[in-house]
């Protein structure tokens, strides 16, 4: 039996993943192998992986994978993790630095506390649409952060929806799919939130999906900008949005290290 690729278990207000360090980029990280990696039986257990690599030119860039082998554009609990997990191995001096990512470069600050502040861009308000749960209807803003979603503002209690389903979207709207927030207003700048994560399902996290949400709030009362605690099932996320980026604020832990069997993962390559 070998030894070989060398993981780290990792999670952002418990969205979480396995990290997996390939400086050089010469991991084959096949979908299959996601899958595995990501199975809660079969592998480690995860909402995703983070593939660390270090480009020829630029910054860190973080290869982002959903839990069903796609790719995405943007994981904001994701880039929190990646930040820690870079300081920790001493890749990165603590204090500020960049990320790459498909959606672009992230400046990220990590806090002697243990927790990360990430830039999460521009958000862009593209229209508004409808979700299904269960055959009711709920009507939401959607909201660009670098990856898709659809945050429905709602009075209905998050607790009670039944999101073990991926809710109902117009796939005309959403040709690649979408993430999909509902969100309860707890108090002027204090939200709630669950989400049916596009590529994984219900998750106890999703960064960009908080920020989702805070611009879906504002958006419902006429504001462009604006900040707001989100308390999530796995936690509590700070969101500021302003009209040109937006900033996400929360934890970052990687409870874990090891490395896979070799053999296991030669064998999920065939
Ligand atoms: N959990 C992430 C978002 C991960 C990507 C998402 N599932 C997608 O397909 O766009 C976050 O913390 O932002």
């Amino acid at each position: 039996m070998g030894v070989g690729v060398e993981f780290l278990k990792g999670h952002g207000t418990e969205n979480d993943f396995v990290v997996l360090p390939d400086p050089d980029g010469v991991l084959d990280l096949t979908e299959a192998r996601v899958r595995a990696l990501c199975d809660r039986r079969r592998g480690l257990g995860a909402d995703g992986v983070l593939r660390v690599v270090r480009p020829d030119f630029g910054p860190w860039f973080m290869d982002y994978r959903n839990a069903d082998g796609s790719i995405a554009e943007m994981c904001g609990n994701g880039v929190r993790v990646f930040s820690k997990y870079l300081v920790d191995a001493g890749l990165a001096a603590a204090g500020e630095f960049t990320i790459g990512t498909r959606a672009g470069e992230r400046h990220v600050v990590v806090h002697d506390d243990g927790t990360v502040t990430a830039d999460m861009g521009r958000v862009l308000v593209t229209g508004t649409g409808t979700a299904t749960v269960g055959g009711s209807a709920f009507s939401g803003v959607a909201v660009d952060v670098g990856n898709p979603h659809l945050a429905c503002v709602t009075e209905v209690p998050v607790a009670e929806l039944d999101l073990k389903l991926p809710p109902g979207h117009d796939p005309v709207q959403f040709p690649h799919g979408v993430n999909v927030e509902f969100v309860n207003v707890l108090d002027d700048g204090a939200l709630r939130m669950r989400v049916h994560e596009r590529g994984v399902g219900e998750t106890r996290s999703c960064g960009t999906g908080t920020v989702a949400s805070v611009a879906s709030w504002l958006y419902g009362s006429g504001r462009r900008t604006g900040k707001a605690t989100v308390d999530v099932p796995g936690g509590q996320v700070s969101v500021v949005i302003e009209e040109d980026g937006s900033t996400l604020t929360g934890p970052a832990v990687l409870p874990a290290r090891g490395e896979l069997d070799q053999a296991w993962w030669d064998a999920l390559g065939d």
